[in-house]
């Protein structure tokens, strides 16, 4: 059942109704055709200009929201609007041209840079895929603005990505993001393979960037305490749904999962983390959603009725919340 209200917000860059994404394959060489629904009827606002996080566990489908965002692949159902335009009725050149406009920046460094590039081909690359034609000077030029913006020194223009530390990477890659001052930019666990050190210097740059260009973030992570901090605004997701909006970090956490999650993020101690964020039950397999509410096996408040019907996600507890027993 699709989430009937997802707090919709006055200007919202991007706004998806009722998304949905699908994944077939065989069980076995002859088996039956099975059907997982990473992104399960998802209705959500972004709201421009600000820093929007999508938290939840391993394969809730973060990472298939994003791209679905950015039109790297196409949705099984529902539509997604950039700016009040739906991605699927555009023709390439129109697609093209608002493919500028949102950019993303990947998890790993190491891997999203060709090692045959220096660093100046690498920032540049955004502006030939859109077939942006500079000259040398230009391009040079471009490159040096692009890697001071990020703190590099214009003289790594020439280096290759062997000669570079990850953080140094990680800044490229947010300056290849920069390349066509796009308004939208996904970031997609954009420290999760750096150094704690280097994680705090590379969203103390996404912040300043984000003040100084006023860009729109969507981050994906899985480190809610980094996601507390530096989200104005936090989407929980559970098997492929959002389960819960909250509208600012410090916001009650009004469904169960939520609660847990976010209590597990603030326990110093790692082997008492790892009790506190313990929940009973399995996730339930993608490709047999449970009837009811997806989190009902591992959920201390379940009811009967939490078995057999979808909980919608309704804000008539403050917020947006997909629960039939909120917690206060
Ligand atoms: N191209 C694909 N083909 C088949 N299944 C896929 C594909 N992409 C994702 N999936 C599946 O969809 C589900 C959601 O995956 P997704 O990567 O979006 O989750 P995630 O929340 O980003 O996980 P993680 O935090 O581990 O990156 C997973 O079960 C994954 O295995």
């Amino acid at each position: 059942m699709p989430d009937p209200i997802s707090a919709p917000v006055s200007d919202p860059i991007v706004r998806l109704d009722n998304v949905a994404k699908y994944f077939t394959s065989r069980a076995g060489l002859f088996g039956r055709k099975r059907t997982m629904r990473a992104v399960d009827g998802v209705t959500l606002d972004v709201p421009r200009g600000g820093v929007t996080g999508v938290v939840g566990e391993s394969g809730c489908g973060k990472s298939t929201l994003a791209r679905l965002v950015l039109r790297l692949m196409p949705p099984s159902g529902g539509r997604v609007l950039f700016d009040g335009a739906d991605l699927a009725s555009l023709g390439p050149a129109a697609l093209r041209q608002q493919r500028r406009r949102m950019q993303m920046v990947f998890q790993d460094p190491y891997s999203s840079i060709d090692p045959r590039f220096t660093m100046q081909d690498a920032v540049l690359e955004p502006l030939r895929v859109q077939r942006v034609r500079l000259s040398g000077a230009e391009a040079a030029e471009k490159a040096a603005r692009l890697l001071e913006m990020v703190g590099l020194a214009p003289e790594l223009a020439s280096r290759y990505p062997h000669q570079l530390s990850g953080g140094q990477k990680q800044r490229v890659g947010i300056a290849r993001a920069l390349a066509l001052s796009p308004d939208l930019i996904v970031l997609d666990e954009p420290t999760a393979s750096l150094d704690v050190s280097i994680q705090a210097q590379i969203i103390t740059l996404l912040a300043d960037l984000r003040a100084r260009l006023g860009l729109t973030y969507l981050f994906i992570s899985h480190d809610l305490g980094l996601v507390r901090y530096f989200c104005d605004r936090i989407v929980v997701m559970y098997l492929g749904s959002v389960v819960e909006i909250l509208p600012s970090p410090d916001a009650p956490q009004r469904h169960p999962y939520t609660r847990t999650l976010m209590e597990s993020a603030f326990v110093p101690d790692p082997a008492r983390r790892k009790t506190v964020a313990r929940l009973t039950g399995e996730i339930p397999s993608a490709f047999d959603r449970p009837p009811g509410c997806a989190f009902v096996a591992r959920c201390p408040q379940a009811s009967s009725r939490c078995r057999t019907e979808k909980p919608a996600l309704t804000a008539s507890h403050g917020h947006p919340v997909a629960c039939h027993h909120p917690l206060d």
